[in-house]
């Protein structure tokens, strides 16, 4: 497992975003467009072929395997590829994570057709894979990294496609681990709450935090 130091500053970093990001809303738009589009199916084959060449043009530089999670100078993640919060992975609502007070950490986010499940639902996979990445973040505002080592989703209640708003935060600590909990909502209030242990990893497991985050 490696992070990929990126020897950029963050101005830098925000200007990469500004160029790629309107092209992953495009492919988010062009995805949701594919599940709702009524045209005529003589059109498909026309638009596949359009589509088939806009990924060949990509495909003519491209890195090898998965993006990775680089660093910037300041230390700025940018794991981009990502599938809850990558701002060039078009699977990823985007979730953009917020932070708020005692290491408490929130998302409001818009999920559309291509998140569907059940009949105008939230898929309940799609609720765990926000969950586990918004806890994740809880995990590490005191600025250790964790992996999930458990997590327990409970479904309330179905989840409306539609707005939805997540929080999260870590409650305890028992030397590596880290005991955190979080809630995703609808329009009608809390639908899934989670819980987690996420587990410093050896290699990171110097001096485990023992106090609540900042
Ligand atoms: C820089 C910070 C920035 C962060 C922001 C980034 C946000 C990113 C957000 C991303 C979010 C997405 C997140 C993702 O997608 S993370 C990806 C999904 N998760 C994984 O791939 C984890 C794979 N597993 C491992 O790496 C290790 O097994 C871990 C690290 C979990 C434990 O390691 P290790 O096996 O070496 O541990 P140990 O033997 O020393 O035991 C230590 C203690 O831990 C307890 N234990 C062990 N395993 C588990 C378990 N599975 N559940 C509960 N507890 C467990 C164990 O009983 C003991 O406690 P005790 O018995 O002594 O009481």
């Amino acid at each position: 497992m490696t992070f990929v130091f990126e020897d950029i500053d963050d101005v830098e970093m925000e200007r990469r975003r500004s160029v790629v990001e309107p092209l992953t809303d495009a492919v988010r738009d062009l995805v949701d467009a594919v599940i709702r589009t009524e045209v005529a199916e003589g059109e498909i084959p026309d638009v596949t072929a359009a589509v088939r060449a806009v990924t060949e043009r990509l495909r003519s530089r491209q890195s090898d395997g998965p993006y990775g999670v680089r660093y910037t100078r300041a230390g700025t993640g940018m794991p981009w590829g990502n599938p809850a919060v990558g701002v060039r992975n078009a699977v990823a609502p985007p979730m953009r994570v917020q932070a708020g007070d005692d290491g408490l950490r929130w998302a409001d986010v818009r999920l559309g057709a291509a998140y569907e499940g059940p009949p105008g639902l939230v898929h309940g996979g799609i609720c765990a894979l926000l969950l586990d990445h918004l806890l994740g973040e809880a995990a590490g505002a005191d600025g250790t990294p964790s992996f999930t080592g458990t997590i327990s989703v409970r479904y309330l209640r179905e989840t409306r496609l539609g707005p939805v708003h997540l929080e999260a935060r870590t409650d305890r600590y028992d030397g590596p681990k880290k005991f955190v909990t979080g809630t995703l909502s609808d329009a009608d209030g809390p639908s899934v709450v989670a819980d987690a242990v996420f587990v410093i990893p050896r290699w990171a497991r110097a001096t485990p935090p023992q106090e609540a985050p900042q």
